[in-house]
């Protein structure tokens, strides 16, 4: 098993927001047992509270963390984002304290894809509508606004892993896809790209959203862009809350001009479980309102269970961050008989040389070495053969001004 200079039963992992049991037992046989789990979210307060003795994190999209958490997290070495979306961390903040973060870029995409494809479906037949009339008594037998998915056309906002697939399985139901994406695609089977957003509003019968959060992103569907949409079509949002202008959304429904959306995603959404979710669609009868749950499927928490909580391990057991979406990537195979050194710093000039010194200037020999920088940071993986008295190196490495972050693996003496 691998020996960590914090040995693994001292290595705190929290978990929230009821991540999968995969997970746990993901960690258990990498030999981490001092695993705590909750069912929720952690509020800043809370997390505050908290975060000074965990050194491995795990969320959802719920928990939100600021620099201010990040900061008190003293002895944070990872956070995994149990999910696709790294948005509710400062990403910033968590790469500038040395800390990598970790997702699940795909395994969340089919179930997602297959949530739109649904909806499709029960927007375009106004089901909703229908079902709640007939649970409250009433017989609401009519084909107006009702129709077939088949020969119309479904405009698709960001063409990434989820549109894709959301494109491949509309098209297999006889739908005409259109696509938007700011990165020149490939069109897969027979959809074809539009060269504007005003382009894919006007010809699409359903505009459906798969884009991630950024500042182009906000209110990209605003009040104009609803009224660009065709008479009496349809909008998804499974992407992030603040895409759409809920407020204009909820104005062009009320005027018929958008005749049904489904939404998964809000720019507020509820921190607790007993807190009451606002907002302006509520009580608009054709709109679905689901409480993000696009990636809310037993496979796909599983998978991404397993998928996150191998990361992580890689992460503490090897110092790999292949996978992390702040950190440059770096991954070393395990050198017999050396002990690793991680080194996390500013990239600033000189910073390898003084790296090194530490190691030359005892004699040591450096079996391998793996640098890997960006403009503001580097992280450089060392590996030293033979005796080694891993702990002097270790606080002369932390000596060296500007460093963030630093480990040592497999020690020659224990
Ligand atoms: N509702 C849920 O539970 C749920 C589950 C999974 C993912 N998501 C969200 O879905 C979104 C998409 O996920 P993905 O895995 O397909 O991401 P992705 O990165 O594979 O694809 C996103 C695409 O959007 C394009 N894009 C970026 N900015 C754009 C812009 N301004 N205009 C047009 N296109 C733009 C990108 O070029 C890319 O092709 C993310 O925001 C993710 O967080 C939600
Ligand atoms: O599981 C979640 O909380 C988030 C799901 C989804 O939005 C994602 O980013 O993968």
């Amino acid at each position: 098993m691998t020996k960590l200079s914090l040995s693994k039963d001292k290595i705190n992992i929290l978990l929230l927001e009821g991540v999968h049991d995969n997970a746990i037992e993901e960690l258990a046989r990498g030999g981490y047992a001092s695993v705590e789990r909750l069912p929720r979210a952690l509020d800043e307060a809370e997390l505050l509270e908290r975060i000074g003795s965990v050194h491995i994190l795990g969320i959802r999209s719920r928990t939100h963390l600021t620099a201010r958490v990040l900061e008190a997290a003293t002895k944070l070495m990872a956070v995994g984002c149990f999910c696709i979306g790294t948005n509710q961390v400062d990403l910033k903040a968590a790469r500038r304290l040395g800390i990598p973060v970790f997702n699940a870029p795909y395994s969340n995409t089919r179930s997602v894809a297959e949530l739109v494809i649904g909806e499709i479906i029960m927007l375009m037949r106004g089901i909703f509508e229908k079902s709640a009339l007939v649970h409250g008594g009433g017989w609401m037998k009519s084909a107006k606004d009702s129709y077939e998915i088949r020969g119309k056309t479904l405009g698709i906002i960001g063409y990434g892993h989820i549109g894709t697939q959301v494109s491949i399985l509309a098209e297999a139901m006889g739908m005409q896809v259109r696509y938007y994406d700011v990165v020149r695609k490939l069109a897969l089977g027979n959809a074809r790209a539009c060269d504007s957003l005003e382009e894919l509003l006007s010809v699409s019968d359903v505009v459906t959203l798969h884009v991630p959060d950024t500042p182009q992103t906000r209110n990209m569907i605003g009040a104009a862009e609803l009224a660009a949409m065709k008479p009496r079509s349809h909008l998804i949002n499974a992407a992030r809350g603040q895409v759409v202008d809920i407020e204009a959304l909820a104005a062009a429904m009320k005027r018929d001009h958008i005749i049904g959306a489904a939404i998964d995603v809000f720019p507020k959404e509820p921190g607790a479980d007993n807190e009451v979710f606002e907002s302006a669609l509520r009580g608009i009868k054709t709109a679905i309102l689901t409480p993000h749950i696009g990636g809310s499927t037993v496979e796909a928490q599983a998978n991404i269970g397993t998928e996150v909580a191998q990361k992580l391990i890689e992460y503490s057991d090897n110092g790999s961050t292949v996978g992390a979406v702040n950190f440059p990537q770096a991954a070393l195979p395990i050198q017999a008989g050396c002990t690793r050194f991680l080194h996390v710093h500013e990239n600033r000039p000189g910073m390898l040389r003084k790296v090194n010194e530490v190691f030359s200037g005892r004699d040591l020999n450096i079996a391998a070495q793996f640098l890997q920088t960006d403009p503001e940071l580097g992280y450089v993986v060392v590996d030293v053969d033979g005796e080694v008295d891993e702990l002097e190196v270790y606080n002369d490495l932390r000596a060296i001004e500007g460093t963030l972050k630093a480990r040592f693996l497999f020690p020659s003496k224990r």
